[in-house]
């Protein structure tokens, strides 16, 4: 394959995957990481370094992964020339070599590019983005059993209103849209027509299918008591609303989910132990407060795109925030690893910031690959870390005799104490 920029490494081989799309993974595999805006700089190559010494450790040589840089946002810009920020052999190489882990890339507000995150998560069809939430002992909290919060979000990545399909007020364009509605939809609860932008949310019985599938697959393999459907269906009817009784009418048709005293809560038997999986739904509003005043009640969590957005960062701020809150991007085959918070430009270029996120992220990759005994390393290297109060600012600002880190200081924290 020959790439204008981006470099294959000699070394390294590529993960297949096979018709059942479990991955051959070969010993030196090939991993695009995309180094990302902002702080990217700074947190990617330490996590590349805890990663290379996880896997050093755990196979002492005999596995190891050959990075490979591709380009997206402000660096494609400036390796591929002014306005490339997707290029296309960026596309085709995180498609071919399956596996992939992203540093965040910057959207503006308002004008300006649409979102290059969102973009490949659409065009590589990564429809679910899955982000674990878990307490580390010792992480500073602003609750008081921070502990009770283990859940796991199945956040459809594909539809809903991130679609982009949305027009701005005062363009020609809008006025098309708006006369549609009016005219021959009938349409009258438009407040204020001249001066309004629309956007559109489409959101399927196809996609929510293969989301809540996935999300009831997840519950059973890892023995988990509840797969909650979080909408808000009593005021988007036929998109939330829709969501929940497709979410429900999966649960029934592929894990034989029978309804609980009536309904419209579900149960449905583990095939693989015997137990009792509840399948429920709470609308959005209530549940983001039940998490911070309940959290113990909800475990695997399956909603829409926008909701997903928000629940993912608040219930990361139950656990210590986003320094640590990692995430997978995931179709059947394809998988990118990313961290759920952005690029936080501010700190961008100071060595600062905690790079726990996207090295968690790194983590889920590793288990993904099947290199659990590196992926435990990790998580014992942060928990080390961690428990010894040697942190970055975002945590030692909340903790008693903490010891400030670096970013990169704070890798090699976590390197000692794999
Ligand atoms: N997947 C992606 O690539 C994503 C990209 N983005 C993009 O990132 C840009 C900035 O977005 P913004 O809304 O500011 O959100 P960010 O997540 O980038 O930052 C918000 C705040 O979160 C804290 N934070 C973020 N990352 C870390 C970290 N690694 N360690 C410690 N604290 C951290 C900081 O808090 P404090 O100020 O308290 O120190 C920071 O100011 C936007 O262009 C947005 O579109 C946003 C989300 C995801
Ligand atoms: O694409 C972006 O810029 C933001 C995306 C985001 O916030 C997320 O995926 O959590
Ligand atoms: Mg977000």
């Amino acid at each position: 394959m020959a790439f204008q920029h981006i470099t294959v490494p000699a070394e390294g081989e590529r993960i297949t995957v096979n018709s059942d799309y479990s991955l051959s993974v070969p010993a030196r595999p090939i991993i695009p990481f995309i180094e990302g805006d902002g702080i990217g700089v700074d947190i990617t190559p330490v996590m590349r370094k805890v990663v290379d010494a996880a896997v050093e450790k755990a196979y002492g040589g005999e596995r190891g992964i050959a990075w490979m840089e591709v380009f997206a946002g402000e660096k494609a810009n400036k390796v591929y020339g002014e306005n490339t920020w997707l290029p296309a052999e960026t596309m085709e190489a995180v498609r071919d070599f399956v596996v992939s882990i992203k540093g965040p890339l910057t959207t503006p507000v308002g004008g300006g590019i649409r979102s290059l995150n969102v973009a490949l998560r659409q065009e590589l069809d990564l429809y679910v983005c899955l982000r674990p939430v878990r307490y580390f002992d010792g992480t500073p909290s602003p609750v008081k059993e921070p502990e009770k919060t283990d859940m796991v979000i199945f956040r459809e990545n594909s539809e809903d209103i991130y679609a982009g399909i949305e027009w701005a007020a005062g363009t020609p364009e809008v006025k098309q849209v708006v006369d549609f509605l009016q005219k021959q939809m009938g349409v009258k609860k438009i407040r204020f027509p001249e001066s309004s932008g629309i956007g559109i949310k489409p959101v399927s019985r196809e996609g929510t299918r293969r989301l809540v599938r996935k999300a009831i697959q997840y519950a059973i393999d890892n023995n988990r008591p509840s797969m909650t459907l979080v909408h808000k269906g009593n005021i988007m009817k036929f998109t939330e609303g829709a969501f929940k009784e497709w979410g429900y009418e999966l649960a029934r048709d592929e894990f034989g989910a029978q309804p609980l005293d009536g309904g419209p809560w579900h149960v449905l038997k583990n095939p693989k132990t015997g137990a009792g999986i509840v399948v429920k739904d709470v609308i959005a509003d209530a549940f983001l407060q039940q998490i911070l005043l309940r959290p113990d009640e909800y475990d695997v969590i399956a909603t829409l795109n926008l909701n997903g957005d928000y629940i993912s960062d608040a219930l990361a701020a139950q656990v210590g925030g986003i320094g640590i809150a990692p995430g997978a991007n995931l179709s059947d085959s394809v998988a990118m690893f990313e961290a759920t918070h952005g690029t936080a430009p501010k700190y961008a270029g100071q060595d600062k910031v905690n790079p726990g996120s996207l090295i968690l992220s790194a983590e889920m990759m590793l288990r993904h690959l099947g290199w659990v005994e590196a992926a435990d390393l990790i998580v014992k290297g942060m928990e080390g870390a961690i428990a010894a109060k040697t942190v970055t600012y975002d945590f030692e600002r909340l903790m008693d005799g903490a010891t400030l880190l670096s970013c990169s200081q704070f890798g090699d924290a976590m390197i000692g104490k794999m």
